[in-house]
């Protein structure tokens, strides 16, 4: 049995907040394998977020551990790729220097991190607009420069915290695919998401968090075939039976947060 690359073991994470403390993520304990996409899903501000921190080591556990390669995660990990929300590309650099940057960071001489970012530009689709600024860009395009940012240092666990959310539709789909070619099992992959097609569609395992404070409460296997291509995969009765499956897991967990937000307001 192949060692898990990414495990969290019972772990807590509690914030002091204005109201005292709160649990955010309680004795979450998941386990990912090399290569393995994994997404998670559950209700608006469950602790979706604070469990990509827990694995980042942005934040530590309270209690629990959380290991990257079987040692306890102290500080950012290395071979650790993160794509978020809102890109970190930066305005003064050209298409090329952006994916170069991250190289260059991390040590790597000049002519080799441009060469290995020209690699990856081309291979997000982006050959020719090497010498443009990212308010020359679309939406798309940026979003292809932060995906060839995050892989030309060849991580080995990524972590993404709805990528994707953003864009409009079309642009999203093209955007899945084009993650899903690049992907093709190299790394790991905790894909945060709220959209639960976009879930299956990606992904090797579904797990579905309780609302705050986020444990599992399910863990489902996506049996679909590899290569994907995300529209068409939607429209199969195989997708959509999972859906249906796993969408009863979650209305529960999203009935019961709007139940504790309506509370809470009151
Ligand atoms: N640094 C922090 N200090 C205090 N509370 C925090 C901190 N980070 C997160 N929280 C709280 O922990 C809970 C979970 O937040 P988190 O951002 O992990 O949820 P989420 O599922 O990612 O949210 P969303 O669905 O809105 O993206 C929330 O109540 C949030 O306010």
């Amino acid at each position: 049995m192949t060692q898990p690359v990414i495990e969290l073991r019972g772990a807590t994470k509690r914030f002091r907040g204005s109201s005292g403390i709160m649990t955010a993520v309680h004795d979450l304990t998941i386990s990912i394998r090399p290569g393995e996409f994994v997404a998670v899903v559950g209700p608006t501000g469950c602790g979706k977020s604070t469990t990509l921190s827990l694995v980042s080591g942005l934040e530590p556990p309270s209690s629990g551990e959380v290991l990257v390669d079987g040692a306890p995660v102290r500080g950012i990990p290395a071979g650790v790729g993160y794509m978020f929300q809102q890109d970190a590309i930066l305005p003064w650099k050209n298409v090329l220097d952006n994916v170069a940057a991250g190289p260059r960071f991390r040590g790597v001489p000049k002519a080799r991190a441009r060469a290995d970012a020209a690699t990856w530009v081309e291979r997000v689709g982006l050959a020719g607009f090497e010498a443009y600024y990212p308010h020359q860009l679309s939406g798309g395009m940026r979003k292809r420069v932060a995906l060839a940012q995050t892989l030309v240092n060849e991580p080995k666990i990524i972590l993404m915290d709805e990528p994707f959310s953003a864009l409009d539709v079309q642009t999203r789909a093209l955007m899945q695919d084009e993650l899903l070619r690049l992907w093709a099992g190299t790394a790991a992959v905790i894909f945060v998401t709220h959209d639960l097609e976009e879930a299956i569609a990606l992904a090797d395992r579904v797990i579905v968090l309780t609302a705050v404070p986020a444990t599992v409460k399910a863990d489902f296997t996506i049996n679909l075939p590899r290569p994907r291509d995300v529209e068409e995969i939607r429209l199969t009765t195989a997708f959509l039976d999972i859906y249906r499956e796993i969408w009863d897991s979650l209305r529960e967990e999203v009935a019961r947060a709007r139940k504790g937000a309506t509370l809470s307001a009151a």
